[in-house]
């Protein structure tokens, strides 16, 4: 069965989703992503003073190639911030190590293996699928690949998210899901080995979430990569898709485990779970205090004691293991032998050189000015009625040696008029070019 055939149906749904391994850059090593003391520290100010705030509190933790995994946690409790640090956008500030299976973080190699799907997705408007996706390959893959293998691999990555019936519509006209799924696709194209994800279930309906869901759980599982996804509060059913969730509570751990054995660990640790209660409901009334300050400073300080205990810390049990564990109620066991940081190398990506990059941006913005007719209308138009409002009031001055000032106070003032005429637009895009920075790791 070629690869292509290993199609994946997600229960229940209309939708076939389906991953593929046909890529054209060489599969990126398995990377096993863990951290140690974590801590995030930003400045605020209290009258006029400047006051330190811990926003995450020295957390460890590890999260494994081939899983998924859901950081969950209280609204403020610092599950974008721990996103943000681990994915490096967040790095003054921060201090504590983050490694590679063995090796220490490179900022570099973590911008060359791991990709960054934010909550909004900024998806190109007036642009179809198919163009953002051949665009996103002509910025992202190397020269030496060949404009028809760049053609192909959009092909196959439109057909492996499900997306190549919708090839040709317009990103605005997608749904909320197939939006997400076309920013998993774009980030795709340079095969990542680490996906981070924030929020990427939010304000969708439970069957797009469980597509969105089952999507990344196939990248995760059939592709080897290491997905960490940030979540508000899922069903119970969404909940237990996920190889392991990592609760934060006011940005330390509490948890970190399978869901299957959220609830017997809390048990053990005197928090009991009501019958008929959603399992991810529950999790959040802990984690928020709603069963006492107490048990919070009692389950930091196990959980803290694990990972001390453990040299990649936080709980890695594997799926085989995870019903044998519950079975004999043990929950947050090391696993040495699979968790040996293996050496971890990656050769860097060849971006294409600027003018080429200049180029498909160049394209892009002239097929979106040709979609919104009415914009690049009231452009030439503006520009037309100031042409003539200043060429009558400028009537006959040229020659008129005793009006040299005036002169000078017109050209002036057109040059003012198409700097800025031409400055508005990278002001009004500000938003988008900023996140094209982070993007590539700039800022
Ligand atoms: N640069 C900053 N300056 C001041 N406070 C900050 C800064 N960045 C984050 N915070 C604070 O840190 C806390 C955690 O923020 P973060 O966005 O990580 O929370 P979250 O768990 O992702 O919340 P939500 O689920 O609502 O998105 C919040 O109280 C936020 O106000």
């Amino acid at each position: 069965m070629s690869n292509r055939d290993k199609c994946y149906q997600t229960e229940n749904n209309s939708e076939n989703i389906r991953t593929t391994g046909l890529q054209l850059l060489p599969k990126k090593p398995e990377v096993h992503l863990s951290f140690e003391s974590l801590t995030y520290t930003v400045n605020t100010y209290r009258k006029l003073k400047k006051v330190k705030k811990k926003i995450l509190h020295g957390i460890d933790g590890s999260f494994r190639s081939g899983q998924l995994t859901a950081i969950m946690g209280p609204s403020g409790c610092g599950k974008s911030t721990l996103l943000n640090v681990l994915a490096g956008y967040s790095i003054s500030g921060s201090s504590g190590q983050v490694y590679l299976n063995e090796s220490l973080r490179d900022e570099k190699q973590m911008a060359n293996i791991s990709c960054y799907i934010q909550q909004d997705d900024y998806v190109r408007d007036l642009l179809t699928v198919r163009e953002s996706m051949t665009v996103a390959a002509h910025l992202k893959l190397p020269t030496t690949v060949s404009a028809i293998s760049k053609a192909s691999q959009v092909e196959d990555l439109l057909d492996a998210i499900g997306l190549s019936v919708h090839g040709d519509t317009i990103t605005k006209r997608l749904s909320g899901g197939q939006k997400k799924r076309l920013s998993i696709a774009l980030e795709l194209i340079t095969n990542p080995s680490i996906l981070f994800l924030d929020e990427p279930t939010t304000g969708l309906d439970s069957q797009s979430c469980r597509n969105l869901v089952s999507l990344m759980m196939n990248l995760a599982h059939n592709e080897s990569r290491t997905m960490v996804c940030t979540l508000h509060q899922p069903s119970a059913l969404l909940f237990e898709k996920f190889d392991q969730v990592y609760v934060l509570s006011s940005g330390r751990c509490i948890y970190q485990g399978p869901p299957k054995l959220v609830i017997p660990y809390f048990a053990e640790n005197s928090v009991i779970c009501p019958p008929y209660h959603n399992p991810a409901d529950f999790l959040i009334e802990v984690a928020i205090g709603e069963y006492g300050t107490g048990v919070l400073v009692e389950l930091f300080d196990i959980t803290k004691l694990t990972n001390i205990n453990d040299r990649n810390k936080c709980l890695t049990i594997s799926n085989e293991d995870n019903e044998a564990q519950l079975d004999n109620g043990e929950y947050q066991k090391n696993n040495n032998t699979d968790n040996k940081r293996l050496p971890y190398k990656t050769e860097l990506l060849n971006k294409p050189p600027f003018y080429i990059q200049t180029y498909h941006l160049y394209w892009r913005n002239v097929i979106m000015y040709k979609r919104n007719k009415t914009n690049a209308m009231l452009r030439i138009t503006v520009h037309f009625a100031v042409a003539l409002l200043v060429s009558y009031i400028y009537r006959g001055v040229g020659n008129d040696a005793a009006r040299v000032l005036d002169n000078m106070k017109f050209v002036y003032g057109t040059n003012l008029f198409l700097a800025y005429t031409g400055l508005m637009a990278v002001i009004v895009s500000c938003e988008h070019t900023i996140y094209n920075y982070k993007e590539h790791r700039i800022i």
